[in-house]
């Protein structure tokens, strides 16, 4: 038997971690916090740059803030196309909900591939998105074919690719799986579908800020994500759409909302959507929540997304190493991908007992999470979490499992896991 990674290692490799000290542009204490893929923690200039918009923006220049704001969807966009999706200026812009902003764009979707009826998704895919296309495809009398996939393996590509017809017009995709962190190949599946003229929607949520992402080269058409995950935005943070600039003019979204239109101030009798990525905006945005993302934008931008993933990658190879050596003799088994290359940033582990098991943890100071049916996932932010965080997550988990400890945690439901 090989001997496990110690405590002592895994704080040398934190001394020795170039991104060691982006852990000081958060807001942190002795909480092991491994739900980075759920809300990401918050870095420590939110909280000031947000009262100074408070004070100066609302309290005082009120609506004189207007011709700065308005500009925000873009320029904030702009930034997440730069600093993590590998897009170009005008492709992004800021709005919404990932929910509202997948309806858009699956719908504008549809309508640009006439004539064909099946929409392809992952039966495994997060709920929000399969609910949307359900909804989409009962409104439209359009097929919704969902893919059986691997609760611990993600879909199988070459499956997915099989089932690429010529009537596909638009499949829905998460580059990073919610549930086992299964990582697709975003530009191969982007090909794939091209060659037989089918759209693909990718659902960035997990992905975004913890895998870097090439959309330009990738050749990639349509994209949407959370930007409070491992963009720490913030609770309910407004989301991220991506749209390829030379698909823009022909797409056209089903909320016609006034940010929308073209010349929007002027107020005219018709609508008439703008030419740039604007047209996929609705409403006014939400000013305050979207300006959080500008101190997180920051720390993402001197970190890189590549030395994100390098670290991610290490971190997740350390919980793999140490359940494999503590947990499956618990009756533990690994429920993600085990080579690196196909998974994202999170790593689930199978136990009956999961949700029980999650409890305990919180209890002793780890906050991971569960997810349906009896999976416990742990999503190691690279920006903020340190090796000996993992090391210590494990070691307590490693403790609840030899004292069976969840057995004196209670089953009853909760409104939110
Ligand atoms: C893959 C994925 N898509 C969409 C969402 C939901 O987006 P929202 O509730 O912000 O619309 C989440 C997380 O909640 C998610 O994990
Ligand atoms: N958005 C969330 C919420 O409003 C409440 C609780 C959790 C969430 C999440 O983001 C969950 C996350 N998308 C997941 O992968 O499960």
């Amino acid at each position: 038997m090989t001997a496990q990674t110690s405590r002592r290692v895994a704080q040398e490799w934190d001394a020795a971690d170039p991104l060691a000290g982006l852990r000081d542009r958060f807001v942190v204490d002795d909480l092991c916090y491994l739900d980075g893929n759920s809300l990401g923690r918050l870095p420590s200039a939110t909280g000031g740059h947000l009262a100074g918009l408070v004070r100066d923006g609302w309290g005082t220049e009120l609506v004189r803030s207007w011709p700065t704001w308005i500009e925000w969807p873009r320029r904030i966009g702009d930034r997440i196309a730069a600093h993590a999706l590998g897009a170009r200026e005008g492709e992004v812009i800021v709005s919404d909900s990932t929910s509202v902003n997948l309806y858009k764009l699956a719908a504008a979707a549809l309508d640009a591939r006439p004539g064909r009826g099946t929409i392809l998704a992952d039966a495994e895919e997060f709920p929000t998105d399969r609910y949307l296309l359900e909804g989409l495809a009962a409104q439209r009398g359009h097929t919704l074919r969902l893919l059986p996939s691997d609760l611990d393996e993600g879909l199988d590509q070459a499956t997915l690719v099989e089932s690429l017809t010529e009537d596909v017009a638009l499949v829905v995709l998460s580059a990073v799986s919610y549930r086992c962190g299964a990582l697709l190949d975003v530009a191969a599946v982007t090909a794939a579908a091209r060659r037989v003229g089918a759209l693909v929607l990718w659902d960035l949520s997990h992905a975004v800020g913890s895998v870097p992402l090439a959309l330009t080269d990738a050749g990639v058409d349509l994209a949407v994500g959370c930007t409070y995950k491992y963009l720490n935005g913030g609770p309910g943070a407004p989301a991220f759409l991506y749209v390829r600039r030379e698909l823009q003019e022909s797409l056209r979204q089903p909320i016609w909302g006034w940010f929308g239109q073209r010349d929007q101030f002027r107020m005219g009798a018709g609508y008439d959507p703008a030419p740039g990525p604007e047209r996929f905006l609705v409403g006014t945005p939400p000013v305050l929540g979207m300006a959080a993302l500008d101190p997180a934008l920051d720390v993402l931008a001197d970190a890189g997304t590549d030395r994100v993933r390098e670290k991610s990658v290490r971190l997740g190879e350390l919980i793999i190493e140490l359940a494999d050596a503590w947990l499956v003799p618990h009756g533990f088994r690994l429920a993600s991908p085990r080579e690196p290359g196909r998974r994202g940033g999170h790593v689930s582990l199978h136990h009956p007992e999961a949700l029980r098991i999650s409890r305990a943890l919180v209890d002793a100071g780890v906050v991971g999470d569960y997810r349906v049916p009896d999976r416990l996932r742990l999503g190691p932010a690279a920006l903020y979490t340190r090796y000996v965080d993992v090391w210590d997550a494990m070691d307590r988990l490693r403790d609840i499992a030899e004292r069976q400890a969840w057995t004196a945690v209670p089953t009853e439901p909760s409104r939110v896991t």
